[in-house]
């Protein structure tokens, strides 16, 4: 199993409008060298969320890349990905670990909570997310984070640690000081002009990490 570290990337529907579209612009973060994706799809048409999940899997095959599902297990293990993403009104991660066994990759959002970050590991969680740490455009109510909880989780929590919210390639080094594993990113990946070399520059950052 690779080490959760790096980039990790969270697909959207708008800035992705097509299938093709989509996969180019994941191809493009996967060439520079992210290392996880979550296919995020917050539409209710199951047989294209079902059709994108598929793609996503073979291409992210290719690259060794894991394949998260946000908020499905059902949609998880019907693709074959490596696991899923739950938020703390997505069901429960006992639930979704049982469903999709020990091998599967499952995180949690605890916001900007450590409390909720134990609960998380206790369930079965094997990665946990922060967030948000700055403005967001996809999400502009998120709760807002401390970069002070990054420390305390690296502190308290033996599972990888992933920062999300706002982050770009300038405020990155900030998550990534103190203790962020992973930075997921919507905005500053895929709405860049060139996506690749926007991988490459995120990626670049975890090299002392
Ligand atoms: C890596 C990561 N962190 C947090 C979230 C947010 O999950 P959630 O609170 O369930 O919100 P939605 O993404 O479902 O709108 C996430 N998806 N990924
Ligand atoms: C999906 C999501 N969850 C968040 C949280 O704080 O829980 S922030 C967020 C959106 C992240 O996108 P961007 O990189 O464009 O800010
Ligand atoms: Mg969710």
């Amino acid at each position: 199993m690779t080490r959760l570290h790096g980039l990790y990337g969270l697909t959207d529907a708008k800035l992705m409008p097509s299938d093709n579209a989509m996969l180019e612009q994941v191809e493009a973060a996967l060439r520079g060298g992210m290392r996880l994706l979550q296919y995020r799809d917050k539409s209710s048409d199951a047989e294209k969320r079902l059709r994108q999940a598929r793609a996503l899997r073979d291409l992210c095959r290719q690259f060794d890349c894991p394949l998260l599902i946000n908020d499905d297990v059902v949609l998880a293990h019907a693709c074959g990905a490596d696991g899923v993403h739950l938020g703390q009104e997505d069901g429960s991660v006992a639930a979704a670990r049982t469903y999709l066994g020990t091998r599967a990759l499952i995180g949690q959002t605890c916001h900007d909570s450590l409390e909720l970050a134990h609960r998380a590991i206790q369930q079965g969680a094997d990665h946990v997310a922060f967030g948000a740490f700055f403005p967001s455009q996809t999400k502009p109510g998120a709760t807002s984070a401390p970069l002070s909880l990054l420390q305390a989780a690296k502190e308290q929590l033996n599972v990888p640690v992933v920062a999300i919210g706002g982050i770009s390639v300038d405020n990155a080094p900030q998550v990534i000081e103190a203790g962020a594993d992973l930075v997921a990113v919507v905005h500053a990946l895929f709405a860049a002009q060139e996506i690749q070399q926007q991988a490459e520059r995120f990626s670049q950052q975890f090299q002392h990490s």
